[in-house]
Formats: structure tokens, C-alpha cells, sequence
């Protein structure tokens, strides 16, 4: 019998080394990082520092200077313009904003995604989209437009459309924003059971540590271009290094400073001459 490997089985995204430059600036230095099938894995760090840029790679809309991206087994650089098409359709979005078309019903709007790439019967589509409205709790809302939503609600009709088309891979960007308590719990407890219950894969990127710890079987903190660390939300929580305490005990100086770079503050208030 032939020796199986299991890592590139037990990740859907693998990523090795990955160097990315944008304009001047140095995005990724050697990122790596696996995201576990079955599991939700959330892209913790500061502003800025690259979490949708990581989540253009893995959806191929952007190729790294360097380094490996496999989703699914598929090395993305190998993939043509069709390849990719295919990789995007496997993938489900939910947007902070929801981003819900306000002339549609709710059911319309979850049907949408099933509208968009085939003529399917109306019996089927109804067969999709009313399990995905009751696994979101809002089965009995499919008649409504979205201006009479809570916000909540909406991120739950987002929800359902986002896993209609039965994805491989959930991004969640920014999913708690703006959330009150009870619409908050709502939406941590529906990304645990979707993802166990749908078999999915999900990644959450959040700055929420508390709402994350509840949602996520790992962590990865990316900081300054790397891996700043990872690791189950307790363990990673503990901060142990310099960044973890700074991002997570909320300190306004440490590896990320509290001052833009500016010139002497003296020369800037016109005190001394500044020196060429
Ligand atoms: N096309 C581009 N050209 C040059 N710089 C870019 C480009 N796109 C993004 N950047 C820069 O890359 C850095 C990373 O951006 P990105 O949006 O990935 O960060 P982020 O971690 O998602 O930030 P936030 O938490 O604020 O959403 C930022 O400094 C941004 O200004």
C-alpha cells in the first residue's frame, strides 16, 4: 500500500512563504499558514496589516511575489482564468455590510446566487432556499424586504445566501460589526453550527477577540508581514509576545506605534532648523 500524506488533505489552504508587495510597501514577508477542512480559523492584527489582501490570495484575485497558495489541493498559480472562475464559485462571502439587493425579497435575494448561473426550476430553487432561510432562523421572514430587517437579520438573510450554493469555503470579513448583544450571539452560534453541520470550512476576520474566542478553533495574528502568532483563542489570548499583549491588551504603544512616522516635532513647530 502506498503512503498517503495527510497534510495537504487535513488543509484546504495551505500557504507557504508568501511574499507580497504593494507600491512600496512590503505586505507579506514569508507568511505561513494552513487552514484546517472543518474548521473556523480566524486572521486576527492591526489595520492595514493584510488581512484582505490574504483573502484576495486565497481567492486568487491577487498572485503573491513569491510563495505557495493551494486551495483544495490546487496550486492557484497553476490555475487559468477558468480554474480560478471554478475556485470562486466554491467560495461563499459574508460582507459586514450585507450588501443586500433592497428591491428583492428576502427569499429572492437568497435565491439570487442560484438565479445568476442557470435556469433552474422554480420548484428546486424553492427547495434550496427555504432549508438555507430555516437553518438561519428565517424562514417565515422569505416574503420580506430588506428595509424591514434589523441589522441582524440581515446579516442572517446574507448568511443564507452566502451558503446556498453549498460552498467548500466560508470568508467572513468583518461579520460582528455593528451588531447588538443578542444579534451578535445569534450570528456566533449560526457560524459554529453552519460550519459543523454544512461541513464547511470558514474563515472569520474580525477584531472582536471576545466574539472570535467564541467562534474560532484557531488564530492567526498577522503583524509586520508575518505570523505574529497562532494558536487556539486561550492560548493565543494569554499574549505572550510583544505583539499578542499590544493587539489584544488593547495598548496604544508597543511594536505598532502610537505616532504616524513624522519629521522632528521641534523643526515641525519651528523651533531649531531641522538638519538635511
Ligand atoms: N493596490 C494597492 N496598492 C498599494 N497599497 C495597497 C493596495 N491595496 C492595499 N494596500 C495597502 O496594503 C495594506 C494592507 O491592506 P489590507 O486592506 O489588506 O489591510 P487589512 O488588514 O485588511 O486592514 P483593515 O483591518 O483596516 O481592513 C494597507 O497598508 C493598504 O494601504
Amino acid at each position: 500500500m502506498t503512503a498517503v500524506s495527510t497534510t495537504s488533505t487535513d488543509a484546504l489552504v495551505s500557504i507557504r512563504g508568501l511574499r507580497t508587495k504593494l507600491g512600496d510597501k512590503v505586505i507579506f514577508d514569508g507568511v505561513e499558514l494552513d487552514i484546517p477542512r472543518g474548521s473556523v480559523t480566524a486572521v486576527m492584527g492591526p489595520s492595514g496589516t493584510g488581512k484582505t489582501t490574504l483573502l484576495r490570495h486565497i481567492t486568487g484575485q491577487l498572485r503573491p511575489d513569491a510563495g505557495s497558495i493551494v486551495v483544495d489541493g490546487r496550486e492557484l498559480a497553476t490555475l487559468d482564468r477558468d480554474g480560478l472562475f471554478d475556485l470562486r464559485e466554491r467560495i461563499g462571502y459574508l460582507f459586514q455590510n450585507s450588501a443586500l439587493l433592497t428591491d428583492f425579497t428576502v427569499f429572492e435575494n437568497v435565491a439570487f446566487p442560484l438565479r445568476q448561473h442557470a435556469r433552474l426550476p422554480e420548484e428546486l430553487i424553492r427547495n434550496i432556499v427555504l432549508p438555507k432561510l430555516q437553518a438561519v432562523g428565517l424562514r417565515g421572514a422569505a416574503e420580506l424586504m430588506p428595509a424591514e430587517l434589523s441589522g441582524g437579520m440581515a446579516r442572517r438573510v446574507a448568511l443564507a445566501r452566502a451558503i446556498v450554493r453549498d460552498p467548500m469555503l466560508l470568508i467572513y470579513d468583518e461579520p460582528f460589526v455593528g451588531l447588538d448583544p443578542i444579534a451578535l450571539n445569534q450570528v456566533l452560534k449560526l457560524i459554529r453550527t453552519l460550519n459543523h453541520t454544512l461541513g464547511l470550512t470558514s474563515i472569520v476576520v474580525a477584531h472582536e477577540l471576545a466574539a472570535v474566542s467564541r467562534v474560532a478553533d484557531h488564530i492567526y495574528l498577522l503583524a509586520a508581514g508575518k505570523v505574529a502568532a497562532h494558536g487556539a483563542p486561550d492560548q493565543i489570548s494569554r499574549g505572550e509576545t510583544e505583539w499578542t499583549r499590544q493587539f489584544f491588551g488593547g495598548e496604544a504603544d508597543g511594536p505598532v506605534p502610537f505616532h504616524y512616522p513624522a519629521r522632528d516635532y521641534a523643526a515641525d513647530l519651528g523651533f531649531t532648523q531641522e538638519r538635511a
